[in-house]
């Protein structure tokens, strides 16, 4: 098939259901969330129980390895079980059709926060709301996986809680790294089945943070010493920083960098 037949026919497949729509008799869909690289996610409401959900579902287009993904998604989240992490509720099966259903997460992840919302965040602030996500990014390398996909639109904050959402990437640590042949160094670090792949998610996540309240001191001009130059860090956060990402050597352990922070917040 042509590129542009293949692409036509993806966003046919791909296109996302009627709101009103009730599935397995219990979701009725209330809005379209999002599609993302592998699955359709929808706001839904539970008619028996009132409540609102997320479903999410595999990709038509993604075929088969759309469907094996969702599936270790519904199997990895049915084992964790921490409040800022959304609770698997059920799986089902409807016209050959996979779908999970999630707790839903009230508030704004930090994208939206950063670039619909124009929220700035100061040194402390940032490396405050991270401490609070290694306390969820710790329970989940104790449970014995990675999540691989901490950004800043998987981070949800309401008020003081913050909670982690979007598993679809998460592996068990210890099992084979999924990273294309031809993936740059950047995607391989994020993608190791590590847990420095979690920590290295995390130095840029600080990064997009900081660079909300980021002025160029020329209008227009870029440095070219990159976020050491552009960015007013101080020297033990520049110090973590560099770890993170991986320009000195980085963690052992999200609780070695735990160390560092806590000495660093209460300097
Ligand atoms: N449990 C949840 N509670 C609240 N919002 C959620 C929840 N799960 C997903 N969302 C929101 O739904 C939207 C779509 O999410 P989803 O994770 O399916 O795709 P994505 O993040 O756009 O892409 P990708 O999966 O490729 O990272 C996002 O805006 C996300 O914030």
């Amino acid at each position: 098939m042509s590129g542009y037949f293949k692409r036509v026919y993806e966003a046919w497949i791909d296109y996302p259901q009627r709101v009103g729509k009730v599935l397995a008799g219990q979701y009725r869909i209330e809005r379209f969330l999002g599609i993302g690289s592998y699955g359709l996610t929808y706001l839904c409401q539970d008619v028996q129980s009132g409540e609102e959900i997320v479903l999410k579902q595999a990709k038509p287009s993604k075929g088969r390895l759309g469907q094996e993904l969702l599936r270790r998604e519904i199997e990895i989240m049915g084992q964790l079980n921490h409040r800022s992490i959304p609770r698997c509720l059920a799986s089902f099966e409807e016209q050959k059709r996979l779908y999970m259903v999630t707790e839903y997460v009230k508030g704004q992840t930090v994208e939206e926060l950063i670039f619909e919302r124009g929220a700035l965040f100061t040194e402390k602030e940032a490396f405050g709301i991270v401490r609070k996500l290694m306390e969820i990014v710790c329970y989940v390398h104790d449970k014995g996986f990675v999540h691989l996909d901490i950004r800043i639109p998987n981070v949800i904050l309401q008020g003081e809680r913050i909670s982690l959402i979007d598993f679809g990437l998460a592996s068990r640590l210890g099992e084979p790294a999924h990273i294309d042949p031809g993936a740059d160094m950047e995607l391989a670090r994020r993608r190791k089945v590590e847990v420095s792949s979690d920590l290295y998610a995390i130095g840029h996540f600080i990064l997009f943070m900081l660079y909300s309240a980021f002025e160029p001191k020329v209008p227009g001009v870029e440095a070219s010493g990159g976020w050491e130059e552009e960015l007013e860090v101080s020297p033990n956060m520049k110090k973590i920083l560099r770890k993170l990402l991986q320009i000195d050597p980085t963690y052992v352990s999200a609780q070695a960098f735990i160390v560092d922070l806590d000495a660093a917040l209460n300097d």
